[in-house]
């Protein structure tokens, strides 16, 4: 099956500073991948890539096995909604349906007007005179009636209000279901993620910390607490992503796929957002030894 995003060794620079750097990832099709990292992590760098808003100063992104923006084809199947929805606030809602159309080869008229309806605006309703929350369904429908192989979403939900913010997740989600989609959605709230995502992409300091099937990634991550003891000398098929110590404990949060034996450990289980920001607080590999996280209390 075609990745929906491969990259090889892709990076991105501004000036001296490497926005992004060094990541290989694969992502299959058919997911909603959550893409998630502190600010400043790379993530509307590696969104914009793949939809060839820019272009990478090393490696390569392939992007439904196509070059990102090469061309009609390409910009047929990727519909993008950038970080501000940005709209045109001199338009009105029906304006903004009439320019989808006029765009898109591939735009579905009625799943537009379907969606406006059902939201309750009013089509005459100019953008400019809509709320947060609005502006971002109105930027979904937009992206979703464009009837894309892949949605990248960038941060669509970090202005909005809680229930605004499960409003719109709930018509992404609807979206997923009723069509062919991929999703490529980035959020500070692994909250979120947790509701949603099947497959999990975590930046952090320009770098590439993990990715993987999100049940996949929960089954291999373990919450290890016990007597105080030394990262280091676990075995070597234990891979500890992050420690914190008391004076006489250890808690630890490791990946292995193989059972942990050791009757010293309680063994839990971990939740994505565990998962999640064990691996948001740690520098890359590269710059630390195991483990990549110690905190002394
Ligand atoms: N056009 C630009 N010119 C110079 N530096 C940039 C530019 N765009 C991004 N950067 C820098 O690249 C790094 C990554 O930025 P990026 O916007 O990709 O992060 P992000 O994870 O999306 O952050 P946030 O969550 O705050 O939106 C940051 O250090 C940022 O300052």
């Amino acid at each position: 099956m075609t990745a929906v995003v491969a990259a090889q060794g892709l990076g991105k620079k501004y000036g001296r500073r490497w926005a992004l750097s060094d990541l290989t990832l694969e992502v299959p099709a058919g997911r909603v991948v959550g893409l998630v990292g502190p600010n400043g992590a790379g993530k509307t760098t590696l969104l914009s890539l793949a939809c060839g808003q820019i272009a990478p100063t090393s490696g390569t992104i392939t992007v439904l096995g196509g070059t990102p923006a090469a061309g009609p084809a390409q910009l047929a199947k990727v519909g993008y909604v950038a970080q501000d929805t940005p709209l045109y606030p001199g338009l009105s809602i029906a304006d903004h349906l009439r320019l989808g159309a006029r765009l898109n080869p591939t735009w579905d008229h009625e799943l537009a007007r379907r969606r406006v309806e059902r939201l309750g605006l009013d089509p005459a309703r100019r953008a400019g005179r809509l709320s947060g929350g609005q502006r971002a369904q109105l930027a979904l429908t937009l992206g979703i009636a464009k009837r894309p192989e892949l949605l990248i979403l960038d941060e669509p939900v970090s202005a909005l209000d809680p229930l605004a913010r499960r409003e719109f997740m709930r018509g992404l989600m609807e979206a997923v279901a009723d069509q062919e989609l991929s999703v490529v959605f980035s959020s500070h709230l692994v909250s979120d993620l947790e509701r949603t995502c099947d497959h999990l992409i975590v930046l952090a300091g320009s770098r590439l910390r993990i990715s993987g099937d999100a049940e996949e990634l929960l089954a291999t991550h373990h919450r290890l607490t016990g007597p105080r003891r030394d990262p280091g000398r676990l075995p070597a098929d234990q891979h500890v992503v992050s420690a914190s110590h008391t004076d006489r404990q250890s808690t630890l949060i490791v990946r292995t796929t193989a059972p942990i034996l050791d009757p010293a450990w309680t063994v839990s289980q971990v939740s994505l957002e565990d998962l999640v920001l064990a691996y948001m607080d740690t520098p890359p590999p590269a710059a630390a030894p195991r483990p990549v996280l110690e905190i002394q209390r």
